[in-house]
């Protein structure tokens, strides 16, 4: 298996700047590397002395040698990404958009196998059977735990379960083809435990406030529910660094392409 490094998507912005590679800005590269948070990017670009607004692909050789080097004392290339498994788990605070990128993906790269999973919440409108969720009850669920059925599971939000169901991953990975798990932090850690070359992705809104307004505007839950969720998302969002990226969404589009170039990567 070939290991996709950052430095390697330099070299491919570099050789393509219309690539995906190429048209990443250089803030959003700096936020999928481990441990990045805003400040740290900030400083890293009036260091290396590149505006916020410069793609990968945009970048001066002089530029471009600095952040290379920068990359170089910060992740040696042969450390930087272990051999990496074609699992890929999505994570992220409530509303940040985890299932809104997943539909984009399943509809535009039907290559990836979006996982579905199983839970004890019951469907909202329009949420169809086999393809949003299977909705089980909770004896059902205890059976699926007792059997081993699930690869990870997890009470979310300290309300419902939700889990994966172990045997369609299991058989897309021995078939070569790349899985996507939309899952919670808990389950998250979970997958890292089970699977240490598993890749760890963390979607990032904007900004708190878009946050807010995403789940207000999403209109699917009460205000005490969605006072429960934003419990969870500060959780959820002290925990970034342990993903191995992070992508924020301000566009499903961006945001979708971003993650099927790291499935790509894992898939090499
Ligand atoms: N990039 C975006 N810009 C604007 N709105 C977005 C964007 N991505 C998602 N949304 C909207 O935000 C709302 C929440 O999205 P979604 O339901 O996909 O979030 P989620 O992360 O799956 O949430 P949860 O964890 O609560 O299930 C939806 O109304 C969706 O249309
Ligand atoms: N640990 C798991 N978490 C999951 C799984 N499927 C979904 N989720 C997460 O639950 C919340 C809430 O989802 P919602 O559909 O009720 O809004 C969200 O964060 C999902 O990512 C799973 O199989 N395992």
């Amino acid at each position: 298996m070939r290991v996709v490094t950052p430095q390697e998507v330099l070299r491919r912005a570099e050789a393509d700047p219309q690539s995906p590679a190429g048209t990443m800005r250089v803030p959003e590269f700096l936020m999928a590397l481990p441990a990045i948070g805003e400040g740290k990017r900030d400083r890293v670009l009036a260091e290396l002395a590149i505006s916020p607004v410069k793609r990968l692909g945009g970048l001066g050789s002089r530029q471009r040698h600095a952040l290379a080097a920068w990359l170089d004392q910060r992740m040696p290339e042969p450390q930087a990404r272990p051999g990496r498994s074609r699992l890929i788990v999505l994570a992220g605070p409530t509303a940040v958009g985890k299932g809104t990128v997943a539909a984009h993906i399943r509809e535009n790269y039907p290559e990836i196998l979006i996982s579905v999973s199983a839970t004890t919440r019951a469907p909202r409108p329009g949420e169809v059977e086999g393809q949003h969720y299977y909705f089980v009850d909770e004896a059902e669920f205890d059976r699926l735990i007792a059997d081993g059925e699930l690869l990870e599971y997890a009470t979310v939000h300290n309300r419902h379960r939700y889990g994966t169901p172990r045997a369609p991953i299991e058989q897309a990975l021995a078939d070569g083809k790349a899985v996507l798990l939309e899952i919670d932090l808990q389950g998250a850690r979970q997958v890292r435990a089970a699977d240490p070359s598993a890749t760890l992705v963390f979607l990032l809104p904007p900004s708190w406030d878009e946050l807010t307004s995403r789940l207000v505007g999403r209109g699917t839950e009460d205000e005490e529910e969605r006072a429960r969720r934003l419990r969870t998302a500060r959780v959820e969002l002290a925990a970034q660094s342990e993903f191995d990226f992070r992508i924020v969404n301000d566009s499903v589009a961006d945001a979708a392409r971003q993650v099927v170039d790291l499935v790509q990567a894992s898939a090499r």
